[in-house]
């Protein structure tokens, strides 16, 4: 077993890098089916780029590496315990690599450990079986998407489409009601694996088991087969599209598994996992712990498609009908007050980074930095330090409306006047984006290779006390680009895309399967 934990280091890098090749051909039919000019179309290009960057810059698709969660088959007999000592420190690893983003904090404290090693964390399963071999298989499932997460407790109402009885119907209406309450929030389009029965905790593991399926497998089980189906076909009719811009191309897979239940109880589980999905796996040989193969087709054997002249054709396009702006930092109030919904801007100089943690700091604290005229980023990146200094490896937006109950004081406070982040914020902010002047713009989840390049120079950094994610980095910053999706004259492209889809929900009432 000398190999397994190199075995295991290779499969997290290969795991956080590269997405599976099943992933990558689902993804291309989605650009397919999306009209190229519009913002999803947009959005799926650039998706697809940051797919290629990653695996080119072997760093992280998205610098939310997620909770690291293993499943391992082994077999009987084999040592469990030096497994596991050994998942852990490559875990370590890959971390200080910069593979992996310091991801496990202290709920209490909120402390960082600084090597994805505490309590809970990683997750790993074992499991053992008759054959002579180890099955690894890892899935890297982000926190944006683990929060959009759901369980339905049948019979119930359901916002939009009536009562959902313990049966297969009712279970079709919490699915379609799980699509359309994730919204854009957990980096759609989306996949999501359902867990039928079980108990609350057993239920969303069958969920999240599902996730571990093929792409392109049929379900053994004829109803469920068939509801896949109908959820696949008609929750793309919701019309909430790539990032909740609107489009096509809401979910790109469903798998629906079943287990037995309570008599009292009848549970509908849900995991959302975002368009980064990023799972894989290595069947080892027990001996020495070399990787004989890998469970899911390799990413590198399906290039993203990216047709320099479709490309070009589009910018034209693009230019035509959307207004392109570019702003250098400090913004001033007419600068932001010109801005409308729709409009792209460019920026350039320097931005600096806050989420969870600073946004609840900063409520009741002075700013380490005049924040006037300032871009605020919510992001939380992978970064890592040599000689020269600290470096961005990976930064995509992180989900906005974790800031909602916050941003509208923080954004009067200290006059910033652009928040830039993924998934959109509430009425609250659009108020206080209204009354200051300032601007909401919608980057794009995951694209966290694509961002990453945007970052010239680290100037500085605050709040390290609060860990590598949460502190306040400050950012040179040159052509970063982002959609407006609140402006400052009281339009939220969010707030349309959830009446729009809310009302397409209903369509979907009437009973289907009897
Ligand atoms: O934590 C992050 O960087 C992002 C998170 O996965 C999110 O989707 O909000
Ligand atoms: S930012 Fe988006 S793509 Fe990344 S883990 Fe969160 S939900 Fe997934």
């Amino acid at each position: 077993m000398q190999h397994f934990e190199q075995s295991v280091y290779d499969l997290i890098v290969e795991t956080s890098t590269n997405l599976p090749g099943d992933v990558r051909k689902v993804i291309q039919a989605a650009q397919e089916a999306e009209d190229r000019a519009t913002r999803a179309g947009m959005s799926l290009s650039t998706i697809a780029t940051n797919i290629e960057m990653a695996e080119s810059n072997v760093s992280p698709i998205c610098q939310d590496t997620g909770m690291p969660t293993f499943v391992v088959h082994t077999p009987v007999g084999a040592n469990q315990i030096i497994m596991k000592q050994q998942i852990r420190s490559a875990i370590a690893r890959a971390t200080k690599d910069g593979k992996l983003r310091t991801n496990s904090v202290d709920s209490l404290t909120g402390s960082n450990t600084g090597d994805n090693l505490g309590p809970g964390t990683p997750v790993i399963h074992f499991e053992q079986w008759e054959k002579d071999d180890i099955d690894v298989r890892l899935i890297l499932k982000g926190g944006g998407c683990e929060n959009k997460n759901i369980q339905y407790s049948l019979p119930m109402e359901i916002p939009g489409l009536g009562k959902a009885g313990r049966d297969l119907d009712g279970i079709r209406k919490c699915i379609m009601h799980a699509v359309y309450q994730a919204q854009g929030q957990g980096c759609s389009a989306g996949f999501i694996g359902v867990g039928i029965g079980g108990d609350r905790t057993t239920g969303y593991e069958l969920a999240k088991q599902q996730l571990f399926r093929h792409t392109d497998d049929t379900n053994e089980i004829g109803e469920l087969r068939k509801l896949e189906e109908y959820v696949i076909e008609n929750a793309n009719k919701l019309g909430i599209g790539t990032m909740g811009f609107g489009g096509a191309v809401t979910l790109l897979g469903c798998k629906i598994g079943v287990m037995n239940r309570l008599p009292a109880s009848f549970f509908v589980s849900v995991a959302y996992n975002c368009w980064a999905y990023r799972r894989q796996g290595v069947l080892l040989n027990a001996e020495s712990g070399e990787i004989k193969s890998w469970i899911y087709p390799n990413g590198s054997d399906t290039p993203m498609k990216s047709n320099a002249a479709d490309a070009a054709a589009e910018a034209v396009t693009e230019r035509a009908e959307r207004r392109e702006v570019v702003l250098n930092t400090p913004l001033s109030e007419e600068d932001v007050r010109s801005l409308k919904v729709g409009d792209i801007v460019i920026i350039n100089g320097e931005m600096h980074t806050g989420r969870d943690a600073i946004h609840h700091h900063l409520m009741e604290h002075d700013a380490p930095i005049d924040l006037n005229g300032s871009v605020i980023y919510h992001c939380g990146p992978v970064m890592l330090k040599d000689e020269a200094g600290w470096h961005v490896k990976a930064a995509g937006p992180t989900t906005s409306a974790r800031e909602e109950p916050y941003q509208g004081d923080i954004i009067k406070k200290f006059g910033i006047r652009a928040v830039i982040g993924k998934g959109g914020m509430g009425a609250k902010t659009l108020a206080a984006l209204q009354d200051h002047g300032a601007v909401y713009l919608n980057a794009i989840g995951g694209a966290a290779q694509y961002y990453a390049e945007c970052f010239k120079n680290v100037n500085g950094v605050d709040f390290m006390e609060f860990g590598i994610p949460e502190a306040m980095w400050h950012l040179k910053t040159e052509g970063f680009a982002a959609v407006v999706t609140m402006d400052s004259h009281g339009n939220s492209l969010h707030a349309d895309v959830d009446k729009d889809s809310f009302a397409k929900l209903e369509q979907f009432k009437a009973p289907v399967f009897k």
